[in-house]
């Protein structure tokens, strides 16, 4: 609750709970950039045990060693079922963004048995706060090994990944969690749509509804075999310029959303196997692209099952519909990831996903994402509605 001691948040350029109702602060940094030399130079200092490494992410035995860290010890839901199992395509991905820094995906490692034991990462991303285009680090991955919590280390791995995109000439930052920290600018609620309701309810991801039936139950979350707007396909390169431009408008609405160029579209939009999924609607008529969504690919182990070992689930990215209902085309997006073996499909009350949420029969999920800045401070907390930026 708000009367929690945040020792090390409290020493932080972000919004203070104690001043959520002094609205005299102006919106906008927090405090001001340094000059790089004014930059603490050296890493921290970490417990004797450890050293800071450098995660090159281009190598296998590297990534490998992140997955498996990530794989054991990252987010859990709150009763401990399921772990986020973020594939090494998929981090590499997250973290080869155009112009990454390497020095940004930071680990720690014993330094006898040089095995990770802790991550966090940044990546460089522009980010408009209503007029405001920010340069800024998305912070990501932070994780530390189980047998490693509650010693503090977070706050060091905080520190140091904040050193480093200071030595860049950024002062800002942007990270979500399901933990409520000094000060979210919003959080949202997530929701889940079943398509594979008989495994989802075999694990103790979903349960049968009252009155229900296993045949009903089936019958109520059954989709067609196909898309059912005309020239709905898969996005390729060449929509690249057609799809920057029609996202570039759409997030101009949103108080906080990405600036993404035709470079950034094509690095996070452009469909990836097993990784990212993006689906254009071509207009018959006039061969222009008046529609897309996007989901990207993220499973969990399913812990302590005896038959079942991971949940696959597919997570609404960017949609914009200009000429399709907004709600047929996320029926289409249901459609092809049924088709792909999806077993769920998540979304959050970001942007206008409320609008087709209850229609496309989601149900709600059993906790908040909250989305912070890192010295930036907003007025007034944001509705989900006004979020056009999604983390992974
Ligand atoms: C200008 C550039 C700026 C760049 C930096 C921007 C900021 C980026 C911020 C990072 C954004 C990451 C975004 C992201 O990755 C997405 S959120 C996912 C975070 N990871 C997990 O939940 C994985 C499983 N959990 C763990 O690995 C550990 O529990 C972690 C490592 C989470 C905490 O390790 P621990 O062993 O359990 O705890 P101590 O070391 O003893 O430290 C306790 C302190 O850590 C604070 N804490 C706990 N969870 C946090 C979280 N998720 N964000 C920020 N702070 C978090 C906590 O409030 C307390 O501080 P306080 O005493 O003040 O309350
Ligand atoms: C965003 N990115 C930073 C990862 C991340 N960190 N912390 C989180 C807390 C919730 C969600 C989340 C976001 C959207 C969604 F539909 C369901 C979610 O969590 C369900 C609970 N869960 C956790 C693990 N397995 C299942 C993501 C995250």
């Amino acid at each position: 609750t708000l009367s929690q001691r945040h020792k090390f948040w409290e020493t932080q350029p972000v919004g203070q709970f104690k001043d959520l109702n002094d609205t005299s602060m102006p919106e906008g940094p927090i405090e001001p950039p340094t000059a790089i030399s004014e930059v603490k130079q050296e890493p921290y200092n970490l417990p004797n045990l450890y050293e800071w490494v450098t995660c090159d992410m281009n190598s296998e035995d590297t990534c490998a060693e992140v997955y498996n860290l990530l794989s054991n010890n990252y987010v859990e839901d709150d009763e401990n079922m399921f772990r986020f199992n973020y594939s090494k395509e998929f981090l590499r991905w997250a973290l080869h963004p155009p112009g990454y820094y390497k020095t940004w995906h930071i680990g720690v490692c014993v330094k006898s048995s040089k095995k990770l034991v802790a991550f966090i990462t940044g990546i460089p991303a522009r980010i408009r706060v209503r007029s405001d285009v920010v340069s800024m680090a998305e912070v990501n991955f932070l994780c530390v090994h189980k047998k490693l919590r509650s010693k503090r280390l977070a706050p060091v791995m905080i520190k140091e990944v904040t050193r480093r995109v200071h030595l860049e000439n950024i002062w800002q930052a942007a990270y979500t969690a399901g933990v409520v920290l000094p000060t979210p600018i919003t959080s949202c609620q997530y929701w889940h749509r079943s398509l594979n309701p008989k495994k989802l309810i075999d694990v103790g991801f979903s349960r049968l509804g009252p009155r229900m039936t296993m045949s009903r139950t089936l019958k109520l979350y059954k989709l067609p075999d196909l898309p059912v707007t005309p020239g709905f396909r898969k996005m390729e390169l060449r929509d690249v310029p057609a799809v920057t431009r029609l996202l570039r408008a759409y997030l101009m609405q949103f108080v906080v959303a990405p600036d993404l160029d035709e470079l950034d579209v094509e690095h996070w939009v452009l469909p990836k196997e097993g990784v990212v999924d993006s689906y254009v609607v071509e207009s018959p008529e006039n061969h222009t692209i008046t529609d897309f969504c996007s989901f990207y690919t993220l499973p969990s182990s399913i812990l302590g099952h005896p038959t079942h070992s991971i949940l696959k689930a597919a997570y609404s990215y960017y949609n914009v519909s200009t000429k399709t209902p907004l709600v047929q085309l996320m029926n289409d997006a249901l459609i092809v990831a049924k088709q792909k073996g999806f077993d769920v499909f998540n979304a959050l009350d970001v942007m206008h996903n409320e609008s087709f949420l209850k229609e496309l029969k989601y149900g709600p999920g059993d906790g908040k994402l909250h989305y912070y800045l890192y010295n930036y401070r907003i007025k007034n907390i944001l509705r989900p509605s006004e979020l056009g930026l999604v983390l992974l």
